[in-house]
């Protein structure tokens, strides 16, 4: 290939940070307008038409911008050729369906990220309501020194019971809040200690908060302490847990000892 060509080709990892951080952004300013527009009456029809209309950005933006990249959406989950892809975008278009529905509620995301050599090398996590995005070119600082009694932070609607105990462990509540992004931004801005997931999840739903909060310097691992790993065959991933580094070990404790026993 000709030098000049090259060139032209070479897409760098800024970029992919900033594709992630744009693309995101432009969903979420979609989803407000179709929010606004729409109204509460029907939440169904609200979700579903949120659904279809981020993903529908999201996947043609993608094969316009990256035409040779694979894509896991939740929307969109049979493109196998994910499998032997070098580059993954792993996107949820709406994380925090339920809540979008409702009005006033902020808990709501647009997911993008870039899985790129066993890793997850990019991404963005809108909270178009919040008018803010965290993304990985621009890793937010996180507070050293959080306010005291900060909650930790779980689904609103599906956590199991012995999560409570576990923020317990390190002296905190759990508060129910909406999307993974948006408690993993949460966590990330100083707002609450942790996020603790648990029961079922896939890799649409922690691949960009997970991405944002390592990026951030926080602790991001599976319930039983490993790294999450993205882009398998099965994408059900089913917890997860974002942590000051400083917290991480009691509360992979306190997770053991509520699920053994010991
Ligand atoms: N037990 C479970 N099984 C499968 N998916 C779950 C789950 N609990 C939560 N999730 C998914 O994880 C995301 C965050 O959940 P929550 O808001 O309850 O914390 C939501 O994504 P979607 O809103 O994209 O469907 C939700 O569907
Ligand atoms: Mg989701």
């Amino acid at each position: 290939m000709r030098y000049v060509e090259r060139v032209l080709e070479q897409v760098t990892v800024e970029d992919d940070h900033r594709l992630a951080h744009r693309l995101a952004e432009e969903a979420g300013e979609l989803l407000l307008k179709l929010r606004a527009e729409s109204g509460f009456a029907d939440p169904a029809a609200l979700k579903a038409a949120g659904d279809r209309l981020s993903h529908e950005f999201l996947a043609a933006a993608l094969a316009a911008e990256r035409p040779g990249d694979a894509v896991l959406s939740e929307e969109g989950k049979a493109d196998a050729a994910r499998l032997t892809a070098e580059r993954v975008w792993i996107v949820d278009p709406l994380d925090g369906t339920r809540e979008f529905s409702e009005p006033g509620r902020e808990d709501w995301a647009v997911h993008v990220a870039l899985w790129t050599g066993g890793r997850l090398a990019a991404g963005a996590v809108a909270l178009p309501a919040q008018g803010v995005t965290l993304s990985t070119g621009t890793p937010p600082p996180t507070p050293d020194s959080p306010a005291d009694r900060l909650p930790v932070l779980g689904s609103r609607s599906r956590s199991p019971a012995f999560l409570t105990q576990v923020a317990g462990r390190i002296g905190a509540e759990l508060a129910g809040m909406g999307s993974a992004g948006a408690k993993t931004a949460a966590v990330i801005r100083g707002d609450a200690r942790a996020y603790l997931h648990a029961g079922g999840q896939y890799e649409w739903d922690s691949a960009a908060p997970a991405a944002v909060a390592l990026a951030a310097g926080l602790h991001v691992s599976r319930l039983d302490g490993t790294p999450p790993v993205y882009n398998r065959a099965d994408p059900y991933l089913p917890d997860l847990l974002v942590c000051r580094p400083q917290d991480a070990a009691a509360l992979l404790a306190a997770v053991a000892e509520a699920t053994t026993g010991s």
